[in-house]
């Protein structure tokens, strides 16, 4: 019922076991799957669940939704220029409304699409690095010789509402019952708010696509890592909850590394019922938000901060991320990949490399 993915070389700290066993007595959870990239969180981050007549919000917590698009930007890599275009990104405020092009859409909080959020969100310009598979790529559409846009974010405020609604009316650890009221409403908002989340990825990689003047800006590859999903096994409706975990049902997804280290195109392999259909969607943290000033204040030069040894261009307004989103806070992904490969949940397909991030 519970299943940790991990091997000897890899490390998931005891308190995130921990955290998930607790989840996984909670009534109705059948399967409680630990990831490599298992942290701890509000609830554990990097973890998948499958139910049955039961949903339970705050597993997957405020950020409904959240994930990581792949979309094209038409620059080929010998083309593109670095310096030019971080300083175009520099000026660019991701909070100046974003134009007409939501006026007719109905949503909540709408103000709040096209912006990336705080704390880990981004959006990352990459060359590929390595190819493991040309046939998957050209699958996909992508060109090994041209730059990608990577964003990650998620709903923004109305995934937070929509939360602390339900946390205010009904207890986390009852959930709430298939067939209910409160099950049928909180779906039908929750299913909202990962369509907000959706769009908002793809207004994001339009204004930055937009503000370096590329000429393409089309959708590769869109996963969701913070959602609850029907899935049918056996002629039965399950719930796969996922935390910090990426579908293996839908085809290529990416596995993100940090700023100073390469992102991962992986092939899921099929029916990975025993994971609960899910895969790694991160590095996942090693260190947690509070202490990365003081253990990397002293180490960072300025000019590091702008360009790590990766010789990956950071653009931030809130000096935190440069401490609590350090590449040192996460764990090693080559780890991460070798052991979804090892376990066989995975195919490599390329790896990218990150040329500039924008947190704004
Ligand atoms: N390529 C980059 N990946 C990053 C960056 N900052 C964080 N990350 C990775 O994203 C996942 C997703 O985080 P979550 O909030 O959804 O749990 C995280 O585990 C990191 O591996 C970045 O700047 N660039
Ligand atoms: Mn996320």
């Amino acid at each position: 019922m519970i299943k940790i993915v991990k091997s000897e070389k890899s490390w998931i700290e005891s308190n995130a076991v921990d955290q998930l066993k607790k989840i996984s007595t909670l009534k109705g959870i059948i399967k409680a799957v630990g990831l490599p990239d298992l942290h701890i969180g509000k609830t554990p981050v990097g973890a998948s669940y499958m139910t049955k007549d039961i949903i339970y919000p705050h597993i997957i917590g405020n950020d409904i939704g959240c994930g990581i698009g792949l979309f094209s930007t038409g620059f080929k890599k010998t083309k593109f220029k670095i310096d030019k275009s971080v300083k175009k990104l520099e000026k660019l405020d991701m909070l100046e409304y974003t134009s007409d092009s939501i006026k007719n859409i109905d949503f909540p909080f709408k103000e709040k699409l096209g912006t990336i959020g705080s704390g880990n969100h981004f959006a990352e310009f990459e060359e590929v690095n390595k190819v493991y598979d040309e046939k998957a790529l050209n699958e996909i559409g992508i060109n090994k010789n041209e730059i990608y846009l990577l964003v990650h974010s998620g709903s923004r405020r109305y995934g937070e509402y929509i939360l602390n609604k339900y946390i205010k009316e009904y207890s986390c650890q009852n959930g709430l019952e298939l067939g209910s009221d409160a099950f049928n409403e909180y779906m039908n908002e929750h299913n909202k708010a990962v369509e907000f989340a959706k769009l908002n990825r793809e207004i994001i990689a339009h204004k930055i696509s937009s503000c370096v003047n590329s000429k393409e800006n089309k959708k590769l590859l869109d996963s969701v890592h913070n959602s609850i999903t029907p899935k049918k096994i056996q002629d039965e409706i399950h719930y796969i909850h996922r935390k910090g975990a990426s579908p293996s049902d839908i085809g290529y997804v990416v596995v993100a590394g940090s700023r100073g280290s390469n992102s991962y195109i992986v092939k899921p392999t099929d029916n990975l019922l025993d994971y609960a259909f899910s895969v790694s969607h991160g590095a996942g943290r090693k260190w947690s938000r509070f202490g990365c000033k003081e253990k990397l204040e002293k180490v960072y030069s300025k000019k590091y901060v702008r360009q790590n040894n990766m010789k990956c261009n950071l653009i931030y307004s809130d000096k935190n991320v440069i401490y609590e989103e350090a590449p040192e806070a996460y764990k090693n992904i080559e780890r991460v990949i070798q052991d979804m490969v090892d376990e066989k949940m995975i195919e490599v397909v390329a790896s990218l490399k990150p040329l500039i991030t924008y947190k704004k």
